[in-house]
């Protein structure tokens, strides 16, 4: 205690020093007087007075210490004058603990499996166990972190419900035709003169999409009837490969029902995006329908619109409610759709059955004039129009109605209520009618956009998914739906795919090396404008010429060349199509305008010869070959600065991987070289020349 007093501050000089000492002491003396004076100190503050001076004895400062006699801290002073009090006394003082002097450690283990670390001290003194143990309080269960849900279950979630339930349909499936038997066939539906017919067309087999679409078009209670106001047939939409037979799964199950048929009314109406297409539907058309008294039309824009109004209308100077038509099936573009949708009096779509809507994501993406909003609209009933009628008593109404109804059918069922001449009362039993149009949609690379296939405003849709299966077993079909939610269009599985990576500046001379070296005599060569179409098949024509001469005329087979572009005619365009079937012409060299749809049957391969800008492009062009079972190659010549992107495109559709690198030593096309270099002198002579 003396030596904390004692201690130097550092503000305070030796003679300040004493002075404090000796008030200090003086107030020492003071104190221990007035103790004396006072006989009995209460306990408490004995107790307080020793811890404290156990404090100071301990850790204080000297300075502490110090500034605690100068405020009058009187009973830290005081302690050992108690102390000694007591002793005098006869009494034991107390025991006194130093404060940072750690507690005993418990001799017994840790209680309740509680881990203690050895190694840190207790901050506290276990409080003494109560004798009795305390009572088990319920167990709660550790919280858990959920487990993650799958990918695929992440990927599905939010997603249509007719997505999810797609039926995904393998490729491989086929349901032989039995063309001996009459009468309608219980597993598709089809008739007796139907597969007559197919038999007749070569058909014999209905390949996996079709097994799927014509049963349920045609074997569904009620399907086929003409008008179905009260219970509207479910919609459909269809993805299967290219060249699978999407057409014929449509066409069989239209003329079906179309057949039974009174009236020619307009009953079925199929959009494409092409002429080319249009025509192409329309042969199926008629060779299947061939002998059931359907009629069949098209509006393109190929003749003048007063030539098709008079194909497609027969009546056009009355009014008609119910319309007037003279084809039962109408194949046609949007474009001109709507020309005759707003332009042609009596065309009504009230009548219709069935509208496909063939190569579906293209159209659905061309807004052109909102056609699909006003086809649709077209099709159903109109709200009631104001009752000026209810008036006179329906006798009256009835025998004008004889006189103003020109046909016993004009109007569809649905639109009945628009007769003027008839009455609306309103009964309890009343039903809501809608339109029987039933929607198809169809295509090799069929959109998921939920936000594209919402503008159809689809009735109960089913989607039909022909695609190879990843696995058997039932649990895993997620996994099928998430391929084709994700858009990992399915190919052909008889067609093969090779890249080829070269130089820019050598690609013409690659590909005309590989013409050449594998003896190609039927290929589709696709490029990215109608413009580099005519430069590539000029090229190749002075290559030609070239390579000719410098063999002395001993070349062999001289490859030949058109260019199927737009710029054609369709009489043009017909007739090069034609030499192409027929072999006369060995390349056609296009831009996409065919790539899609276009059927041409003996195709052999297909050369990407400028990199497709998607992978849906690409499936297009890729499914001119290997169509109906048949075996094809596609080759795309990548320039090196492309790799990287044709190849991020492949990764990104789980593709790459049946894409085999094709590899072409420069030295094997060498010998075509001065051929090729005469034909590039030539080229730029030729577009010098203007
Ligand atoms: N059941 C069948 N038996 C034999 N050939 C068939 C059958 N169905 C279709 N074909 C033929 O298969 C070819 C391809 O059919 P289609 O043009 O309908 O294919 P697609 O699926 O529409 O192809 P894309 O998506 O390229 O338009 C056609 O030549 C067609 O005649």
């Amino acid at each position: 205690m003396a030596q904390a007093v004692q201690a130097p501050t550092a503000s305070a000089g030796p003679k300040s020093k004493t002075k404090a000492k000796k008030r200090y002491l003086k107030a020492k003396k003071e104190r221990r007087k007035k103790r004396k004076a006072v006989p009995g100190e209460p306990k408490a503050l004995k107790k307080r007075q020793e811890d404290q001076s156990a404090t100071e004895e301990s850790g204080s400062s000297g300075s502490e210490a110090e500034e605690g006699l100068e405020d009058g801290d009187q009973e830290v002073a005081a302690v050992p004058v108690l102390a000694k009090a007591k002793e005098d006394s006869g009494e034991r003082p107390k025991k006194r603990r130093k404060i940072d002097t750690p507690p005993p450690r418990p001799s017994s283990p840790p209680e309740d499996n509680i881990e203690v670390d050895e190694s840190e001290e207790p901050a506290v003194q276990p409080r003494p166990r109560s004798p009795t143990p305390p009572v088990a309080l319920p167990a709660f269960p550790q919280p858990r972190r959920p487990e993650a849900p799958s990918k695929t279950v992440l990927a599905l979630q939010g997603l249509d419900k007719a997505l999810i339930e797609a039926e995904i349909v393998n490729p491989a499936t086929t349901l032989p035709l039995d063309a001996a038997k009459d009468g309608q066939d219980e597993r598709t539906g089809l008739s007796g003169k139907m597969r007559r017919r197919l038999q007749d067309l070569g058909i014999t087999e209905l390949f996996a999409v079709q097994t799927a679409v014509v049963p349920l078009l045609l074997s569904s209670p009620g399907s086929r009837s003409l008008y179905r106001p009260y219970d509207p047939p479910e919609d459909l939409c269809v993805s299967a490969p290219t060249g699978s037979g999407k057409t014929l799964a449509y066409v069989l199950p239209i003329v079906e029902v179309l057949s039974s048929r009174v009236v020619t009314r307009l009953r079925a109406l199929v959009v494409l995006p092409t002429r080319d297409l249009v025509l192409q539907v329309r042969e199926t058309f008629e060779a299947v329908a061939r002998g059931r008294g359907l009629n069949i039309g098209t509006a393109t824009g190929q003749h003048s619109f007063a030539h098709e109004q008079s194909q497609l209308v027969a009546e056009r100077t009355t009014d008609l409610q119910g319309g007037s038509s003279k084809v039962d099936i109408l194949i046609c573009t949007p474009g001109r759709l709507m020309d005759h949708l707003h332009g042609t009096p009596n065309f009504s779509l009230q009548h219709l059955r069935f509208l496909v809507i063939d190569e579906a994501d293209r159209l659905l993406a061309q807004s052109f004039q909102d056609w699909l909003a006003q086809v649709l609209a077209a099709t159903r009933p109109p709200t009631r129009p104001s009752e000026d009628s209810s008036a006179t008593s329906s006798v009256e109404s009835l025998s004008s109605l004889r006189t103003a109804r020109p046909h016993p059918d004009a109007l569809a069922p649905a639109f009945l209520h628009l007769l003027r001449d008839v009455p609306h009362v309103q009964t309890d039993i009343d039903e809501h009618k809608e339109s029987p149009c039933q929607k198809l949609l169809f295509s090799a690379t069929l959109t998921r956009d939920p936000a594209k296939i919402s503008a159809l405003g689809l009735r109960q849709p089913k989607y039909i998914v022909v695609q190879s299966r990843k696995t058997t077993d039932g649990a895993s079909k997620d996994e099928d739906v998430l391929d084709f939610v994700m858009e990992k269009f399915t190919m052909p599985a008889t067609l093969t795919e090779h890249m080829l990576v070269c130089d820019a500046a050598i690609k013409p001379l690659m590909f005309f090396y590989l013409l050449h070296s594998r003896n190609i005599t039927n290929a589709l060569v696709f490029t990215k404008s109608a413009e580099s179409t005519a430069r590539l098949v000029r090229l190749l024509e002075f290559f030609e010429d070239a390579l000719q001469k410098s063999q002395g005329g001993d070349q062999g087979k001289v490859i030949v060349a058109r260019a199927y572009s737009s710029d054609l005619s369709p009489s043009e365009r017909k007739t090069i199509l034609e030499q192409f079937k027929n072999q006369e012409i060995h390349i056609l060299v296009c831009s996409d305008l065919i790539s899609r749809g276009i059927d041409i049957s003996h195709v052999s391969h297909v050369v990407s010869y400028d990199v497709p800008v998607d992978f849906r492009k690409y499936v297009h062009r890729v499914g001119r070959t290997a169509r109906a079972g048949r075996a094809g190659d596609a080759w795309t010549l990548v320039e090196e600065q492309e790799a990287r992107y044709f190849k991020t495109m492949m990764k990104e559709t789980d593709h790459l991987g049946k894409v085999r690198r094709l590899k072409v030593p420069e030295e094997d096309a060498e010998p075509y070289k001065p051929a090729y270099e005469t034909a590039l002198g030539r080229l730029k002579e030729f577009y010098a020349r203007g």
